[in-house]
């Protein structure tokens, strides 16, 4: 699959532009806020009918305009497909696929797959387990729909028994029995999720080591490490040993929605411990891997954007990174730099075929 053609009106800071596209390598090159990361995100804006930056859909609209319309021409297996995605200020979103209009936006995710890698990971490694949770759930609910239906049940059980809880302490009273429905649904759905977090992470963890030794060069280890409450203690065990923590503090404080990830480099935090450089390759890494599972999971070679990823990392990282992904495993890959020359040169070095755009 590729992008062969997009169309932009009215996104963001673009009035109006189109762009042909090359099937592998595409680069945009361009001063600071010229508009590259928004051309990636109109992209982006194509597979999952919203941005990867701005949540606001009516932000996404080019200042004192009232709509925009983006307008991909794709290639899958030979065919083409035209997808458009449409917002005016005040309407629905409308998303349609050869002319036709879906009434469900999720019928569409997948059918397109894509991975982005941006600056704006680095939220994976600087903000609380909640980022990391919805990382690992987003892969794997790709591949699995009853993971996916799990957690969204485990979600709405977690919230019925805080409002429980609420209401035990507001009106001073308590019902253990009532209480203990809750806490066998949690277990229930709570266990399965860990399981499968479990299975993932055991698959996912080697495929991103191996992306993180080659772009380092072998030169550093790190790990990917599961944290949960339920290594050691049954789920079960845990809700009534929290029982009069919960009813003081009114919330569920065990369960699989405290799970985390821990980054490592060399067994310490690589938050605290680990230089830009390390932190960025140790993303890319994990989106790499990402990539490797989304392609599994759809049979489709997903599209690649990589958006501003030479910055902070050495001339060696970049090589390993474009050399890692020029190859027959990767398909079509748009990158943004603000150097032309720097983006020339790592291009060159592959020997393969390229379009750089000078915005
Ligand atoms: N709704 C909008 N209407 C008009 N301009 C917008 C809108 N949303 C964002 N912008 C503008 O888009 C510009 C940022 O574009 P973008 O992030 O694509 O730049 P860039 O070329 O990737 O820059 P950098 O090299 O700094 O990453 C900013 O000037 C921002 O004000």
């Amino acid at each position: 699959m590729y992008l062969q053609k997009i169309s932009i009106l009215n996104f963001k800071n673009i009035a109006t532009r189109t762009f042909d596209f090359h099937e592998k390598i595409n680069c945009f090159v361009g001063d600071n806020g010229i508009g590259k990361t928004n051309i990636l995100d109109a992209i982006y804006y194509l597979s999952f009918a919203k941005s990867y930056f701005n949540p606001v859909a009516v932000q996404n609209i080019k200042h004192g305009e009232s709509f925009f319309v983006l307008e991909g021409d794709y290639i899958i297996s030979d065919r083409k497909e035209k997808i458009i995605c449409s917002l005016k200020k005040g309407q629905k979103k409308v998303l349609k696929r050869n002319g036709k209009a879906y009434e469900k936006f999720s019928d569409h995710i997948g059918q397109l797959p894509l991975v982005i890698i941006s600056p704006a990971d680095r939220d994976l490694v600087t903000e609380g387990s909640d980022t990391r949770r919805k990382f690992i759930d987003g892969v794997i609910s790709m591949q699995d729909k009853t993971y996916l239906k799990d957690l969204i049940a485990y979600n709405k059980v977690v919230s019925q028994r805080n409002a429980l809880l609420k209401y035990f302490a507001a009106n001073r009273t308590f019902d253990a029995l009532n209480l203990k429905v809750y806490d066998e649904q949690l277990s229930l759905l709570g266990v399965k999720i860990y399981e499968k977090r479990q299975d993932f992470l055991s698959e996912f963890t080697p495929i991103f080591n191996d992306k993180y030794q080659t772009i380092s060069g072998n030169k550093e280890q790190v790990n990917l490490l599961y944290k949960s409450q339920l290594h050691d203690t049954d789920f079960t065990q845990l809700l009534e040993m929290s029982v009069e923590k919960d009813r003081m503090v009114q919330y569920t404080t065990v369960g699989v929605h405290k799970d985390d990830l821990s980054f490592d480099i060399g067994n310490y935090p690589i938050k605290k411990f680990g230089s830009q450089g390390q932190q960025k390759s140790y993303l890319i890494a994990l989106k790499l891997a990402q990539f490797e599972f989304l392609k599994q999971q759809s049979n489709i070679v997903p599209i690649l954007l990589l958006d501003d990823i030479f910055d902070k990392l050495d001339e060696s990282r970049v090589s390993q990174i474009i050399e890692l992904v020029n190859n027959d495993e990767f398909g079509q890959i748009f990158i943004t730099d603000t150097h032309k020359e720097r983006t020339e040169k790592v291009i060159q070095r592959t020997n393969s075929s390229f379009e750089i755009f000078n915005l």
